[in-house]
């Protein structure tokens, strides 16, 4: 798998990693931030108040008091109110408590589904701008667990995790201070524990990132393997692979499920073992506190809010642990996803970048050399000093063995790839100086297997051209010869082409594609074997069509079928990443090298045949 690995370990500081949580999503969502930290602290001050008015509480209703009574040395009541007023105090407390708690959970969720939202659109945004090398060299599957599954791995740790966590710890130390007014030594007693505590806290902490991490890459694994069997359900069909396939993507559910539940184990077993140490505390705590009242030194009232509040303490050490686990695969993912977000493209367009002047342009390639990223060392470049020019309104062909380079030249044009040497120009200028928009509003491409979206065909043909009229789409398919076909569908130009296009033939889609090129009315045309889908009725159609379409426009136009590139003005033989002959069919077969080859093969030498058979792949090869 070629995903970026996820930043190594816990080793790394945690500071510039929050520093940047904070910079780049919670500081958009301050208020919301800070107004829920600020129930959090009130609902989290509220329990430790009603657990330390027990103390009072307790000692007014069990003792028979005469006149007028203190609590805290704050306000008197009188002795026949305590009945009513202790009741009533804890209610009020408690409703406030309960509406900061639930204003809390509001803010909490809206913020953390906020934040999901602000990392799924710079991941997608990541992804669309993203090189082409870099999305190629990537199974799509690992951008979908990202932007569904890793996102949200980060929106449990900034909600349950940062702002229950400051909950949960603030209530924690109110609870504890409490405690220090009521008796300081037990107190510190229970302190004692800390260190045991947090050691089990980094103890599961550490299993709970070594197993989120195995599970995001497992659901990685899933995602793309979920993907790869529906792209390829025909042949896994035909060749009767199911239950092979079903066997494969049961291994991948299986290792994620052993990871997922690695990280719930760690999640399920540090609560109760900060428990035990609790209660070991709260067993400690007993045995004194119960000398110290036999001693006089303690009133009932005392000892039990100390009580209540050691259990709340308790409890609160509970959440803080869990949510330290949570927290620590939130912070996981966070690293994972903003390392992919750190890929800068390297197709950049320069700070002075300018704009492709309108009006017909030349396109050259200047002895251009280009290899792939994932080319093994001392491997041949894919391109070697390749050189070629098409005029305004001149059509050039490529032609050439498979796996020569042909349709990486055509990628070269529109930026898909950037040149390792040499130049490609357009009207003498280095495609690197021009805007990328300008740049690629300036060509159409059509491909052998033209990609539609799943919507109507007008919205397809009119995709590269924003605001364009029902006119103008019309028009555009009646060129590309697909009005009459579009019009027989039941909804016409309204009719969806399924995912993919699917819903379509094969000629239709490529059709609609060459309509939509009709559309864009770019200069530059770049003919990927455009006629390739069509019927003997249809390309004779099309054909017409293109050559309208190239009228004054440079085209570059990839062949296998050389009966499609005879009246080419020049025809290119790319083999082996190199222009090995150029001149015109007549020359070229005149010259009996690998094109008069190729020709003879296609029995293009004597007298034309309507339509040729495709070229063997390993002719010349
Ligand atoms: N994205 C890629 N990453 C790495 N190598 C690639 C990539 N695309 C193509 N190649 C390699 O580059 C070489 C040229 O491929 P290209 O598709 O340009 O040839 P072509 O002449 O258009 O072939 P065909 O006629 O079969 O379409 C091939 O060896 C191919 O394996």
């Amino acid at each position: 798998m070629t995903v970026p690995a996820p930043a190594s370990d816990t080793r790394e500081p945690l500071r510039p990693l929050l520093g940047r949580i904070w910079r780049d999503y919670l500081s958009r969502h301050k208020r919301a931030f800070f107004a829920s930290m600020f129930f959090a602290a009130v609902s989290g001050g509220l329990t430790a108040l009603l657990l330390k008015f027990l103390e009072p509480a307790i000692d007014l209703l069990f003792t028979k008091h005469e006149g007028p009574v203190e609590v805290w040395g704050l306000v008197t009541i009188p002795s026949d109110k305590v009945l009513i007023l202790i009741p009533l105090f804890i209610i009020m407390v408690a409703v406030i408590r309960s509406l900061a708690m639930a204003a809390q959970s509001a803010l909490v969720n809206r913020l953390g589904h906020g934040i999901v939202g602000d990392i799924q659109r710079q991941l997608f945004s990541g992804m669309i701008r993203a090189d082409l090398s870099r999305l190629r060299g990537q199974h799509s599957g690992s951008f979908v667990s990202s932007v569904l599954f890793d996102a949200n791995l980060v929106r449990e740790a900034f909600t349950s995790g940062v702002v229950n966590y400051t909950q949960n710890a603030l209530m924690l130390l109110g609870v504890i201070i409490a405690m220090g007014f009521i008796d300081l030594p037990l107190t510190l007693i229970v302190l004692l524990g800390v260190p045991v505590v947090s050691w089990i806290i980094r103890r599961f902490g550490q299993k709970s990132r070594k197993a989120a991490r195995g599970a995001m890459v497992e659901t990685e694994a899933l995602s793309s393997a979920l993907m790869e069997n529906l792209d390829g359900v025909r042949v896994i069909k035909i060749e009767n692979r199911e239950a092979a396939e079903e066997a494969r993507v049961g291994e991948v559910i299986a290792r994620r499920q052993r990871h997922i539940i690695k990280g719930s184990d760690s999640r399920a077993f540090a609560g109760p073992a900060s428990d035990i140490v609790a209660y070991g505390i709260v067993a400690a705590v007993m045995a004194y506190a119960g000398w110290s009242a036999s001693q006089g030194q303690m009133t009932v009232g005392a000892f039990a809010s100390f009580i209540g509040m050691l259990l709340l303490a308790g409890q609160a050490l509970r959440q803080v642990t869990n949510l330290t686990t949570v927290l620590s695969e939130g912070l996981t993912a966070a690293r994972r996803l903003f390392t992919a977000l750190d890929i800068e493209p390297e197709i950049r367009e320069a700070s002075n970048a300018i704009e492709l002047e309108t009006g017909p342009v030349t396109v050259a390639l200047d002895h251009v050399s280009f290899a792939y990223q994932t080319r093994e060392d001392g491997a041949a470049p894919t391109l070697s000093d390749v050189s070629l020019h098409v005029a305004p309104g001149e059509t050039i062909a490529l032609v050439g063995p498979s796996g020569g380079g042909k349709s990486t030249i055509l990628s070269l044009l529109p930026r898909f790839y950037d040149v390792t040497a040499g130049a490609v120009t357009i009207n003498g200028r280095d495609v690197r100086e021009l805007k990328l928009q300008s740049l690629r509003d300036h060509i159409a491409l059509v491909t052998q297997e033209p990609f539609l979206f799943d919507d109507t065909i007008a919205a397809n043909i009119a995709y590269g051209r924003k605001g364009a009229t029902a006119e103008q789409i019309i028009e555009a398919a009646r060129s590309a010869a697909a009005h009459d076909f579009i019009t027989a569908l039941p909804e016409g130009y309204a009719t969806r082409v399924g995912e993919a296009g699917m819903r379509l033939s094969g000629g239709q889609r490529q059709r609609v594609a060459i309509a939509r090129a009709f559309l864009k009315d770019a200069p530059i045309l770049l003919l990927d074997e455009a006629t390739s889908a069509l019927d003997t009725e249809s390309e004779a159609l099309v054909q017409a069509a293109l050559e309208r379409l190239m009228h004054g426009r440079a085209t570059l136009m990839i062949a296998h079928r050389l009966s499609t590139v005879q009246n080419a003005d020049r025809i290119y033989v790319i083999d082996a990443g190199r222009v090995v002959e150029q001149g015109t069919h007549a020359s070229l077969v005149k010259k009996g090298g690998l094109y008069a080859r190729l020709a003879r093969q296609q029995s293009l030498d004597g007298p034309l045949p309507v339509i040729a058979s495709p070229l063997p792949d390993e002719t010349g090869a």
